[in-house]
């Protein structure tokens, strides 16, 4: 049962009732977070305070948990200086200690994502387009119509990071296996080692720090490979001008246009990249892998939605514009991230106000307070969405043909349950001031690798009619990295595919 007594000694966090234990207990609830009980604890407090806050004891401190629209809202919009990102980041992930001080201090690279990459989406579909029709070939490797049996998440995260890089340094690096390793590597090892430093006080981590991250070794390695190409590039801006004859149309490009000072060093620069592959690479591949899993529990879905991406294909040629008719698609993958977050809780801040963040019922969090927002007990109310629980694979598809029957087509709120846009009930990308900047770019890999593998291949789960069970770790889920999907070409491949 819940014990939601308080504390009796004063502590500035006394107004925010406790879920799991109190006092000496709490080190003992703190550790069973750590391994799996995280879910269940954020359901239960989510369950006594869906429209407010509660805490839950982590092992150094306490962390607020945050639900309910308004909350959510006022949260999402608070600013950097009052609630911040990096404050949260720091504390999850250690990042100046994995990733490093210049990165976390100065985030320019999301402004150069939110900009030059998401306008140029249409420009560098194709070559996108391409490098997800080579990455799946190379891959899966399939000869004939041979069946062949893969770690679905290590398939998805090779090819994911392939097409990512197409987009981020171009070729020929994209297809170089140490420099997409090593990506893949550096990204796993910010998360691993970021969580282990983020054990020790503050003042421990930069003894600690080198010694569990072999983030050095990433970074040497990715200087050897990518250095070059950005030493090259930094020359031709610097003798021809930022708009040289030939410039690539790419990442990298971009970051050059934006970056000042210190960040026009090739180390800096190597690891924005680095850093932006850690943002995009697992986050997409695990999306895919629930999307696929999704249908392999759920094959009478993989028809409607081949029919779909056929018949928009044949109409208008693979192309971006494509992508915004396939309304089911749009629809079956967001309601894929509603049900399968990466974990109970996303959106970590640190409030680093002086006064504190106050919302505006009056539920305040001092100087230091650390939270969170119960994400994924959002996406099950069934307040907001009908029969929460179950995958309702066209739920969003129905909700705007309703909402086009009715509304003027040029009206905001067209674009509410679209895949790419936030809602105070739907978070995958978060929302407000952190918005996913990357979002609109893994809309458009995820629906078009998701087309090409629905037309390409037929696919079949190891274990039919079960969904591999996802693996929790602390407040972290991640699809079930050793479940096996069989795959094939498909024997009625379309001329033009
Ligand atoms: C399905 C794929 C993705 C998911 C689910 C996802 C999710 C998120 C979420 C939840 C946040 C906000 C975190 C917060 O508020 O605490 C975020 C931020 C961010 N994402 Fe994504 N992301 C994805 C793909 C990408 C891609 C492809 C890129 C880069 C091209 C990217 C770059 C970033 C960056 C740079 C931020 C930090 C924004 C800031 O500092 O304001 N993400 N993402």
């Amino acid at each position: 049962s819940i014990d939601k007594a308080f504390t009796n000694t004063s502590h500035p966090l006394d107004a925010i009732p406790i879920v799991g234990s109190s006092g000496l207990r709490s080190y003992w609830e703190a550790f069973k977070l750590l391994l799996t009980g995280g879910p269940a604890v954020i359901r239960r407090g989510y369950d006594l305070y869906p429209e407010g806050c509660f805490r839950i004891a982590r092992p150094t401190h306490w962390l607020v948990i945050v639900s309910g629209p308004k909350h959510v809202k006022e949260f999402g919009d608070a600013q950097e200086h009052v609630l911040s990102f990096r404050g949260g980041m720091e504390n999850t992930i250690a990042v100046t200690q994995v990733v490093g001080r210049t990165i976390a201090e100065d985030t320019y690279h999301q402004l150069t994502i939110r900009g030059s990459l998401t306008k140029n989406l249409q420009a560098c579909f194709d070559g996108v387009r391409e490098e997800i029709e080579f990455a799946f070939d190379e891959v899966l490797k399939l000869q004939g119509t041979e069946w062949k049996t893969l770690k679905t998440l290590n398939a998805m995260t090779a090819v994911v990071a392939r097409v990512n890089n197409r987009l981020l340094v171009g070729l020929p690096l994209c297809r170089n296996k140490t420099y997409l390793d090593t990506s893949i590597q550096f990204a796993i090892d910010v998360i691993v080692s970021g969580q282990i430093i983020g054990f020790f006080p503050q003042y421990m981590r930069p003894f600690v720090g080198p010694l569990v991250t072999s983030r050095n070794k990433s970074i040497a390695t990715a200087l050897q490979l990518l250095g070059p190409v950005i030493e090259e590039r930094l020359a031709k801006a610097d003798t021809l001008g930022s708009n040289w004859p030939g410039k690539p149309n790419d990442f990298i490009s971009w970051l050059l246009d934006d970056a000042v000072g210190e960040e026009r060093t090739v180390r800096n620069l190597v690891l924005r990249v680095l850093s932006t592959n850690f943002a995009a690479i697992h986050t997409t591949s695990m999306t895919f892998t629930h999307a696929i899993f999704d249908l392999m529990t759920r094959p009478e879905l993989i028809q409607p939605l081949r029919d779909e991406a056929e018949r928009v294909f044949e109409e208008e040629g693979w192309t971006k514009n494509a992508l915004n008719k396939m309304i089911k698609m749009d629809s079956f993958l967001r309601e894929t991230q509603r049900l399968h977050t990466m974990g109970p809780v996303n959106m970590f801040r640190k409030v680093v106000a002086k006064d504190g963040f106050r919302f505006s019922d009056g539920t305040f969090l001092p100087e230091g307070t650390f939270a969170c927002i119960a994400i994924d007990s959002i996406h099950h109310d069934t307040s907001f969405h009908q029969n929460a629980a179950e995958l309702d694979a066209f739920r969003f598809a129905r909700e705007r043909e309703e909402y086009t029957a009715t509304h003027d087509r040029d009206g905001q709120d067209m674009f509410k349950r679209h895949m790419v846009n936030a809602a105070t009930d739907h978070l995958p990308w978060g929302i407000g001031k952190h918005v996913c900047p990357g979002r609109f770019f893994a809309a458009m890999e995820l629906k078009t690798m998701l087309a090409h593998v629905l037309i390409k291949y037929d696919f079949e789960p190891q274990v039919p009619g079960v969904r591999p069970k996802d693996i929790v770790f602390g407040l972290s889920v991640t699809p079930n990295m050793f479940a096996k999907i069989r795959f094939r070409k498909r024997a009625n491949l379309w001329a033009w595919v």
